[in-house]
């Protein structure tokens, strides 16, 4: 049997009051293979961001698990919660969130700054990550003076640095042209096939979601629809026909409304 890198277990997320919940997560279950790159994508509302800031340790479940490597991380302490924070998951957003007052090569570096690892091997890994996410002429630019593209590409280069064992990406196309966009899914894709890096995407978009290997349809908090690219013979644009066609089955006709 494979090693499974993630196991989200009956995970429940439940808000408000007593009289008016709000079930966001509905016990819904799956697990991550180490090297996959797996979308999740439903409507607006479906339990999208709660599930990746209930695996993120952002938000708290109100019942069910999240095994990262068989390890239960509602279990951890203060200082493995802090590991797993700052070194076990990258986290991806959609808007960057960067800070406006530190360079981009002071925002990369921020997770390991304050982590303590080796400076060698941070600028290591700085000049790999640079070189590679095409960013080395921002790395002195405060984020005001870089295009959105690069922002992003600058923020993908900060959640890997601590070398996490998987990324978590809420919409990372989300604010980006079609251009940029393009560019970031490739160079994660690429940084998936070549260092079996494992990522879980939230998107809505279904030129980023082509780039996955499966996804996760969810709606109402649950899981309701899977889709697996047949690596060997399904082209990205063939997958992303089956993708469209998911999407119009599901929302109602139209290819906007996931
Ligand atoms: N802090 C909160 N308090 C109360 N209800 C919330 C809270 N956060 C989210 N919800 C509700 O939980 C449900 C799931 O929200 P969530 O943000 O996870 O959906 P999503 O799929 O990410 O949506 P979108 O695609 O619009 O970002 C929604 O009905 C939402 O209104």
């Amino acid at each position: 049997m494979e090693n499974k890198l993630l196991e989200v277990i009956e995970l429940q997320k439940v808000y408000g009051k007593k009289e008016s919940p709000t079930n966001a997560l509905d016990g819904i279950s799956f697990d991550v293979l180490p090297g996959e790159f797996l979308g999740i994508m439903g409507p607006s509302g479906s339990g999208k961001t709660t599930l990746l800031n209930c695996i993120a340790t952002i938000i708290k479940p109100t019942a069910g698990q999240v095994l990262l490597s068989g390890e239960n991380i509602s279990a951890f302490n203060s200082k493995d919660l802090a590991q797993y924070r700052g070194s076990r998951i990258g986290y991806l957003f959609q808007d960057f969130e960067l800070l406006d007052n530190l360079t981009g090569k002071e925002n990369i570096i921020l997770p390991i700054s304050i982590h303590g690892i080796n400076s060698q091997e941070a600028d290591k890994r700085l000049n790999e990550l640079s070189e590679y996410f095409e960013i080395t002429n921002v790395l002195q630019k405060f984020p005001s003076q870089m295009s959105g593209g690069q922002k992003q590409r600058v923020a993908a280069a900060r959640c890997l640095i601590a070398n996490p064992d998987i990324i978590l990406a809420d919409e990372p196309t989300g604010a980006l042209d079609t251009r940029s966009a393009r560019t970031l899914m490739e160079k994660l894709k690429g940084m998936n096939q070549k260092d079996e890096r494992t990522v879980l995407m939230v998107t809505h978009d279904a030129n980023a979601a082509s780039f996955c290997s499966r996804i996760l349809f969810i709606q109402d908090g649950i899981i309701f629809h899977e889709l697996r690219r047949q690596t060997n013979d399904e082209s990205q644009d063939e997958f992303y026909d089956r993708i469209l066609q998911v999407m119009a089955q599901l929302g109602g006709g139209s290819a906007n409304v996931l």
